[in-house]
């Protein structure tokens, strides 16, 4: 049996009088990387911040059912949301560098939690530069702004700035949807390099790049979650109708 990661069970979403996410139940395998797919507006991105509850941000937002990391509730009322963000860390559609040096991004999260021993610092932020695949290309200019990268390394500094504060989990809101075609690539192999140390949930739009990059693939829509499962069957022999339309291309 494959280790349960993340276990969904019947959760509900609101904001205010509009229920974004309905009855939804879903396992994610550790180690692996579960890709969300489905037209604009069907709840993915919504889900997926249900699973490091950063919709707690936003106002009027209910929450019904569970979410179990590792067989713990993350609503359960005892627990510290700070906590839960680290383990779950999450990496966004456009890329946010902090307006500080490369280096400074990296160590800001572990220096957050303590860290203050600059030996330490130096070899955190080799090693997640060179997690992330940018170490070669950054390490001369270590101390130079990050806002000076391109679009493609800040994506991989802010996948570095993730790694240094070891998470457990990475979620990605379409983390290539503002690169071009080389730094989707990139951003594909370091993937699937990172899924030997992290279980990898991923939204996406790209058919092409779920069908690519992922092990599970669930397919969304109106706020539910229509069907999901091993994504070469979900992709050659899909049991939903609803889903057989979308994936060919008759609807979305
Ligand atoms: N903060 C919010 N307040 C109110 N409604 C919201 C909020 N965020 C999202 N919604 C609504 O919830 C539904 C799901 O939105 P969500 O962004 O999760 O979909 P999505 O599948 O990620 O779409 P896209 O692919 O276009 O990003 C939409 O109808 C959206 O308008």
């Amino acid at each position: 049996m494959e280790e349960i990661k993340i276990l969904v069970e019947n959760l509900n979403l609101y904001y205010k009088d509009f229920q974004a996410l309905k009855n939804i139940n879903l396992k994610v395998p550790a180690n692996r990387i579960t890709a969300l797919i489905g037209p604009s507006g069907c709840g993915k991105s919504t889900f997926l911040r249900t699973l490091n509850r950063m919709n707690d941000l936003f106002e009027g937002v209910r929450v019904e059912g569970k979410v179990l990391l590792d067989g713990e509730n993350i609503y359960a009322p005892d627990v510290d949301v700070v906590d839960l963000r680290k383990r779950v860390g999450m990496v966004f559609q456009r890329p946010n560098p902090f307006p500080m040096s490369v280096y400074d991004n990296v160590a800001y999260g572990p220096r957050i939690h303590g860290v203050r021993n600059k030996r330490q610092l130096d070899e955190i932020v080799e090693m997640s530069l060179r997690g992330a695949a940018l170490w070669d290309e950054v390490q001369d200019r270590l101390f130079k702004s990050a806002l000076g990268l391109s679009g493609g390394q800040q994506q991989r500094l802010c996948i570095a700035r993730l790694m240094a504060v070891e998470p457990e989990v990475v979620l990605m809101d379409e983390p290539s949807s503002a690169l071009d075609p080389i730094s989707t690539l990139k951003i594909e192999e370091l993937i699937q390099v990172l899924k030997q140390d992290y279980t990898i949930i991923i939204v996406t739009h790209n058919m092409q790049q779920a069908a690519r990059v992922s092990d599970i693939t669930a397919y969304f829509l109106n706020g539910e979650l229509v069907e999901w499962g091993i994504t070469d069957d979900i992709f050659t022999r899909p049991q939903n109708r609803r889903t057989e339309d979308y994936i060919t291309g008759r609807f979305g």
